[in-house]
């Protein structure tokens, strides 16, 4: 029964009842309206008239108001009729299965859509029960809510359940059942909405399976971890990869804080407020590499990717997809070592090399240092590999290397460049030379035989071709095709050598290492002696001292010029050895002559700026003159102006740590270097030489003169005495005693002489001088 149309049914009696109430007021007018009328109305004609027309009038308006009365009631009935067959129509045709079902459970009415759901008629169904059509498994429930609902539990209930079909197919639906009231003639029944929900139930269970089937797929992939987690980063998914990675098993995993499990402490606040940022706004953030955390506590890479899923209750689920990649770090450390490295030596390669040439170029450039850039290459490494085979070759390469490898010391860089060629860059070379020498001892030290396997004992030389920068070239591409072209040089003189790249170089510096290598054997033969030059008063003429000179007469070539072998000396660092010697024979002769009682003069000793420059400098003179006896103040230790150039402050303090025991102090070739009078004044000197040089053209040249008279002027002004050097002539020596120059050496006077040969001189002069 629709119940709209039953109120409808009610509302046609109001009008009849206002009808009647019409007529019981029309028949009151009809019997009193004439008194009425009469009471206000005067005039006879129109009373009568109205008496004559009233009944006539009163029938019209009756006639009139039943017509429309009736008309009403009609429209009103074919509209109840009409709702009524909507109303079937809408239960027959309506798209959801409806049936109403009395309280045993027998349909009473069903509707098309119901049988064709159940694929029984409606008569079939209308002999049946919903017990009977219902799935075993549903029947408990469906029956339980109906008398929950019978017993006033609850007013409807809804369901997901399953009928069997009449074909005996599984239909699942959702079940609306609610109970309608007893009425007048029917008993309660209850009103059950059936909805076809197959189509979702079979979506649901095909996602279901291909959950399970995404999850083993995610499980089977080890380098892959997915984990999900709540808005808060407590875990609820763990995969199979997730405990490879990180090392939670699920049970371990699951319920605990992402915080605690993976994420390193300083990153705890950026996943936080990245777990923030996404459940608000239901978009992951962009993937990128991390480092997590594993259970050991190691640190793991990986390529971290999100999704934020909202889980039926439109909670937000984070999911991680976090790719290890630590295999692929691997295999790119791998590559990035193969781009540089040579794999067989695991020396830098060719590439590698030439960028750290690149590099060294520049820091040299602007720092205006020089660099040598050395190819080794294998003499008949060829032969080798022919006559042993290719791994006593690698062997022997790696042998190289090694030797080479202790060769170097930690700023010079060594490559392989392929083959049996290495190349070595030399930073901050001071002088040619030390690339020769390198380069000689290299030679020698890869000349040592090489134990290859138990059976095999190699003896390889090398060939070595040595370029220069900023000499030969200025880029490193350049540099390389100089060394090489240097290294054809080396082979094509026969091998075992070294050579470079422009052959006056190669010349000088053969030279010069051969003058090293006698200077070695000179100084181990005691073959180098020292001379000494008088120095003499201007005003007295008497010897007030001597400069100790060194001089060398070699067996083949004669002697030679100590401006020839001190800078190799400065070079190689024999230079400490000769200062010591030379140091040494100054107090021991000076402190013999004294016991002998000759005249007390003072012995001047050159100092090379490589000793002074040497921490233990004045404790070497200390130590000589506390050894020997020497006086101190009869000691003058003669130090170049560049000498004092390289390190002011450090040349300063060294000075004034001597000069404090006593030791006279001199500077040498004043007037050569660039002091300052500002400098001049800090140095505790004693003594300025003027240098030779401005001495040699003191009589015919004015400008050396006016030099020459300004330099003895400041040094007086300063309080030091002035030595002018190199005095050959009488008017040279007229010219300074002029100048008020206080004392002289030079040939005018005596060359160097032995020692013996001062000792003499001295000898001849007058003790009381
Ligand atoms: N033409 C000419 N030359 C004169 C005359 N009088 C002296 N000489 C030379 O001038 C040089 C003076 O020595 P120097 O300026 O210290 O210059 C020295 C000094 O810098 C260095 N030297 C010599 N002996 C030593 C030494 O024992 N230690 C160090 N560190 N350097 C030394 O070698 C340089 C050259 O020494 P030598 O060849 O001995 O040359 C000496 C000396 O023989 C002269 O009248 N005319």
């Amino acid at each position: 029964m629709n119940p709209r149309a039953s109120k409808l049914s009610k509302l046609p009696y109001y009008p009849i009842l206002g009808a009647a109430i019409y007529l019981l007021l029309g028949l009151l007018w009809i019997e009193f309206s004439d008194v009425f009328l009469a009471s206000i109305v005067s005039d006879p004609v129109l009373l009568t008239r109205y008496q004559t027309y009233k009944g006539f009038v009163y029938v019209l308006l009756t006639a009139i108001l039943a017509w429309v009365l009736l008309k009403q009631r009609l429209q009103f009935e074919m509209a109840l009729t009409e709702s009524q067959r909507l109303s079937h129509m809408a239960f027959d045709y309506a798209a959801t299965g409806i049936a109403y079902v009395d309280v045993n459970g027998q349909f009473i009415k069903v509707n098309q859509e119901l049988c064709r759901m159940l694929e029984y008629s409606a008569d079939e169904l209308r002999s049946m029960t919903f017990q009977h059509i219902t799935h075993p498994d549903d029947l408990l429930l469906d029956q339980g809510l109906r008398e929950k609902i019978l017993a006033n539990d609850i007013k409807q209930f809804s369901i997901e359940k399953r009928y069997i079909t009449k074909n005996n197919h599984t239909l699942w639906v959702r079940l609306s059942v609610a109970l309608l009231p007893p009425q007048q003639h029917l008993s309660a029944y209850f009103i059950s909405v059936v909805q076809d929900i197959s189509a979702i139930k079979h979506a649901q269970h095909q996602l279901q399976e291909s959950e399970q089937r995404f999850r083993t797929l995610l499980d089977s992939m080890p380098n892959i971890s997915v984990q999900g987690y709540d808005e808060h980063g407590v875990t609820l998914y763990w995969n199979k990869g997730s405990e490879l990675v990180y090392g939670y098993s699920k049970q371990e995993a699951l319920g605990r804080n992402l915080l605690d499990l993976i994420i390193p402490q300083p990153m705890h606040n950026d996943v936080k407020a990245a777990i923030q940022a996404m459940t608000h706004s239901g978009h992951p953030l962009p993937a990128e590499e991390l480092q997590l955390q594993r259970k050991d506590g190691s640190l793991v890479s990986v390529y971290s990717s999100h999704a934020v899923i909202f889980d039926p209750d439109n909670k937000p689920r984070i999911y991680c997809i976090d790719i290890d990649l630590t295999e692929r770090k691997q295999q790119e450390a791998q590559l990035a070592f193969l781009a540089e490295y040579d794999p067989l030596t695991h020396l830098p390669n060719r590439q590698f090399f030439t960028g750290r040439l690149e590099q060294a170029i520049k820091v040299a450039r602007r720092e205006k240092l020089q660099l040598a850039v050395l190819i080794i290459d294998l003499d008949n490494f060829k032969t080798i590999n022919d006559s042993y085979g290719h791994s006593v070759g690698n062997l022997l390469l790696k042998n190289v290397s090694e030797k080479l490898k202790i060769f170097c010391r930690d700023t010079d860089s060594l490559a392989r460049l392929g083959g049996d060629e290495f190349a070595i860059l030399i930073e901050h070379l001071p002088h040619t030379e030390d690339a020769a020498r390198f380069a000689l001892e290299l030679l020698q030290a890869l000349q040592q035989p090489a134990n290859l396997t138990e059976r095999i004992d190699v003896t390889i030389t090398a060939s070595i071709g040595i370029s220069l920068y900023p000499e030969h070239h200025n880029n490193a591409e350049s540099l390389l095709q100089g060394a090489d072209a240097a290294l054809y040089k080396a082979k094509a003189e026969g091998r075992s050598t070294y050579s470079f790249f422009s052959s006056q170089l190669t010349s000088t510096a053969r030279q010069r290492l051969q003058l090293e290598t006698k200077l070695r054997l000179a100084i181990s033969h005691q073959q180098l002696q020292c001379y000494f030059q008088p120095q003499v008063a201007i005003q007295s003429g008497q010897i007030i001292g001597a400069e100790l000179l060194i001089r060398w007469q070699d067996a083949e070539q004669g002697f030679i010029s100590p401006e020839l072998f001190i800078p190799v000396a400065e070079n190689c660092g024999l230079i400490h050895t000769i200062g010591h010697f030379v140091l040494e024979q100054a107090c021991l002769l000076g402190k013999q002559w004294l016991e002998e009682g000759l005249p007390q003069v003072k012995l001047a000793v050159n100092v090379s700026a490589h000793q002074f420059s040497k921490g233990d400098f004045e404790q070497q003179v200390i130590s000589t003159l506390l050894a020997t006896g020497f006086p101190a103040h009869l000691l003058e230790l003669e130090v170049t102006e560049t000498a004092l150039m390289h390190n002011k402050d450090a040349a300063i303090r060294t000075m004034q740590q001597l000069r404090a025991t006593g030791i006279r102090l001199a500077i040498d070739d004043f007037g050569t270097g660039y002091s300052s009078l500002a400098y001049l004044q800090r140095l505790p000197l004693d003594i300025l030489k003027v240098d030779r040089s401005f001495i040699d053209n003191i009589t015919d040249n004015d400008d050396d003169r006016q030099i020459s008279k300004a330099i003895i002027e400041l040094a007086h002004t300063l309080h030091f005495d002035v030595l002018a050097e190199g005095v050959e002539t009488a008017e040279q020596l007229a010219l300074l005693k002029e100048m008020a120059c206080d004392y002289y050496q030079g040939y005018y006077f005596s060359q160097a002489v032995p020692a013996e040969q001062f000792r003499q001189l001295l000898l001849n002069q007058s003790p009381h001088a």
